[in-house]
């Protein structure tokens, strides 16, 4: 643990009280972080909104101390927080985020809790070989699906496909390029028979950092694309989608032991 303010996050250990979280929400967009502290954290505390980073120092009803943090969107950017994450001493990290579903029997508004991921990602060949393992924290993990089945939300379980774009490495043509490279067309076809069950962008990068740096990650996703029907994200259902993911994640965060 470093006592440095931190380049990015724009914070340091000495800023996030005593005892110090040791347990991070880690959600790609900035108004998430702060939906999250301002609607399930009680004395809440801004750290920083540095390059959009928003990062909130707040209070589950247990007491425990949290952070709802930014990892922005995409590897690069969430491989930089995480490590800053780390330095000021966190040791368990949960990613809130939202996905595309590519298997049909998993609709819009449920949510999607990643085992492991098949990591199609640049920014952890720089952290760890290709061949490295990019698998979730077991017992973070069982916290998140024992939160869903006592909150009753729609869940699955499963492989996740994180990709370093949105719209070719998800194989969408509704966009600017609608031409896809050889090597992309039918990957979701491919996938959806390799039982991957959704498609986002940093949960394979943040499982593989955990396993190189030793701290322990979990992902949940509230689906907001069924990518069997349409490329588009489904608005109307998005708001529930993700507020499914925000309260499985506080639930488990809530009773998960601390290491
Ligand atoms: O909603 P977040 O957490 O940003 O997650 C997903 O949404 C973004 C793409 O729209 C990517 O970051 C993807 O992983
Ligand atoms: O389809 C989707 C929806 C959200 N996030 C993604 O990465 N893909």
């Amino acid at each position: 643990m470093t006592n440095k303010h931190l380049y990015h996050i724009d914070f340091g250990w000495e800023d996030l009280g005593s005892p110090s979280p040791t347990i991070a929400l880690l959600s790609g967009d900035p108004q998430r972080a702060n939906f999250i502290a301002q609607t399930y954290l009680h004395d809440v505390r801004i750290l920083s909104e540095n390059r959009g980073l928003h990062s909130y120092l707040g209070y589950l009803p247990n007491g425990k101390p949290v952070l709802s943090a930014t990892s922005g969107m995409g590897a690069p950017s969430l491989s930089i927080v995480v490590n800053e994450l780390v330095q000021v001493g966190i040791q368990k990290i949960i990613r809130i985020g939202t996905c595309g579903s590519i298997q049909p029997h998993i609709p819009v508004g449920s949510i999607v809790i990643s085992s492991a991921a098949l990591c199609r990602q640049g920014a952890a060949n720089d952290i760890a070989p290709v061949e490295y393992p990019a698998a979730a924290d077991p017992f973070l993990t069982v916290a998140l699906v024992n939160a869903a089945q006592e909150l009753k939300i729609e869940h699955y379980l499963g492989i996740t496909a994180s990709v370093d774009t949105f719209y070719e490495g998800q194989e969408r043509t509704n966009s600017a390029n609608s031409h896809l490279i050889r090597k992309l067309e039918g990957i979701t076809e491919e996938y959806r028979q390799l039982n991957i069950l959704n498609y986002e962008m940093e949960a394979g990068t943040l499982f593989k950092m955990a396993g190189v740096y030793g701290f322990a990650a979990a992902a949940v996703c509230g689906v907001v694309a069924q990518r069997t029907v349409s490329e588009n994200v489904i608005s109307t259902s998005k708001d529930m989608a993700i507020n499914n993911a925000i309260i499985t994640a506080i639930h488990a965060a809530t009773n998960v032991k601390n290491m």
